[in-house]
């Protein structure tokens, strides 16, 4: 299965740091530092990064990218012998791929996007209402709260779907309405720091060590593979014992911690806006950030500051409108967003260095079953598994071609997961679970070292 026969060639070209593209080697040695994608780049060296650069790149980048053409390395990696992928698979996949396109379902119908935003908009109004007539009783205030998280959490999928380019054409336009307007002004998001993530996610989806969304140590450990970080604990520091408590009780913690994330997102979105997309980390690459985004969310924070301020009851219920909105905000962004991936397999970079690019993303994701509601309330994502096979489908092509992802997947043996919202839950949970008692477990039978 494995996609290219770059393995055995790698020992003479360690010095340099190159990517595959297309049957190709780049040498990228002094370009990370420059990627305009910033660190996602750094998921595919040594291997082929055929299908992640076609995702993330408009066709514009293909005419750069012959200055990192190497020729030197090409030979010393024997590219001249490399035969094509023996993934019937990864093939059957690209024909699906052209296919596709063929049909036009790349292109989004602009007016649904518009419907879709609008309403969404009408969430946020009739929470302005809300709070306009009944904002002096707490009702009222809870009612206004609730509707505000959950513009904020479809701010969130606008935001994801332009940013992925599923929209317009035009990555300008995406960047400013999906990043700037829905993800900073609305949401409260830094876009470049959401990209920086994300896109690494979907370069890297359940890759230990790599994908960002299950480096979530000390608060929740998806794999076994977490076991390494826990190896060092000492039952007389409170920081370990907290370790030890958090890894025990994390299927309970799982929830309250779902309702902070939106917090825990704006803080992190801020602090990479501020500090140049390095997050205080001096070994973090490089994003340059635009000064448009930290205007932008201190824009969405005056904004949210002044509508609770302003609400007619006492402090309190100022204090109440921000703590409903942000855990219901919260806890609605993150029910989705875990379902998308957590509880489905973890692999380590090895074992993903054997599978092709697809297989990765199918194996390691989870649809849940799709249905009106379903799809306007997970954004889409729903879909995870097509959504990783192909980033820029937009939201309403998704079940024309789920049923061809099922079917090929089926052909080939490759496991397509798709079940319900409250399963798919269950799954989660019951990972945490699992997780957890085998690291304590293998903690207590590991030899101690006096
Ligand atoms: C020699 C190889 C590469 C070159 C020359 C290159 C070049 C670029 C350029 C010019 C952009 C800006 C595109 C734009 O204007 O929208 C970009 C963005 C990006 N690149 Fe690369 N890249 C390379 C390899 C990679 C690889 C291997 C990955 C993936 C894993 C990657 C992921 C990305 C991402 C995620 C973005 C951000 C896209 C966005 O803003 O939506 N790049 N790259």
């Amino acid at each position: 299965m494995a996609p290219l026969i770059i393995d055995s060639y790698t020992p003479p070209v360690k010095e340099k740091l190159f990517t595959i593209i297309d049957n190709k080697a780049y040498d990228i040695t002094d370009f990370v530092q420059e990627h305009p994608g910033g660190a996602v780049i750094m998921t595919q060296l040594g291997i082929d990064a055929t299908e992640a650069f076609h995702c993330f790149h408009p066709s514009s980048t293909q005419e750069i990218l012959s200055d990192y053409y190497d020729a030197e390395l090409t030979k010393k990696l024997g590219l001249a012998e490399l035969k094509e992928s023996d993934s019937s698979f990864l093939k059957d996949v690209r024909a699906l791929k052209e296919q596709v396109a063929k049909e036009g379902l790349f292109k989004s119908n602009l007016l649904f996007f518009l419907l879709l935003g609008l309403s969404n908009l009408g969430i946020f109004g009739l929470s302005l209402a809300i709070l306009y007539i009944f904002g002096g009783h707490f009702l009222g205030v809870i009612a206004s709260a609730m509707l505000l998280g959950l513009f904020f959490q479809q701010c969130g999928w606008h935001a994801h779907e332009y940013l992925h380019h599923q929209v317009f054409e035009s990555r300008v336009m995406n960047n400013w309405v999906g990043g700037y307007f829905f993800g900073a002004i609305c949401q409260g998001f830094s876009p470049l720091w959401w990209k920086d993530k994300h896109n690494t996610h979907h370069a890297a989806p359940n890759v230990y060590t790599r994908d960002p969304d299950i480096d979530t140590h000390p608060f929740l450990a998806w794999s076994e593979n977490a076991m390494e970080l826990y190896s060092e604990l000492n039952d007389q520091e409170l920081g370990s014992q907290l370790k030890k408590f958090m890894l025990h009780n994390q299927p309970i913690l799982f929830f309250p911690l779902l309702a902070i994330a939106r917090l825990s997102w704006c803080t992190y979105s801020m602090w990479f806006a501020l500090s140049n997309g390095q997050l205080g980390d001096s070994k973090k690459m490089f994003v340059p950030v635009s000064p448009i985004e930290p205007a932008c969310l201190f824009l969405h924070w005056i904004i949210y500051s002044w509508i609770a301020v302003s609400l007619p009851g006492s402090w309190m219920l100022s204090l109440l409108f921000v703590f409903v909105s942000q855990v219901t905000c919260g806890i609605l962004l993150a029910s989705v967003f875990t379902l998308n991936h957590n509880g489905m397999r973890v692999v380590t970079s090895e074992d993903a260095a054997k599978m092709d690019f697809y297989t990765l993303q199918c194996e390691t994701g989870r649809d849940v079953h799709p249905s009106y509601f379903m799809t306007w309330f997970c954004g889409g994502l729903n879909y995870q598994i097509e959504h990783h096979m192909f980033p820029t489908l937009p939201r309403h092509n998704f079940s024309l071609v789920s049923n061809r992802v099922r079917d090929l997947c089926k052909k080939h043996g490759v496991s397509y997961h798709c079940t319900g919202f409250y399963e798919g839950t269950m799954e989660v949970l019951a990972r945490l679970d699992r997780v957890a008692k085998t690291i304590e477990k293998g903690l207590k039978d590991a030899p101690h070292q006096d």
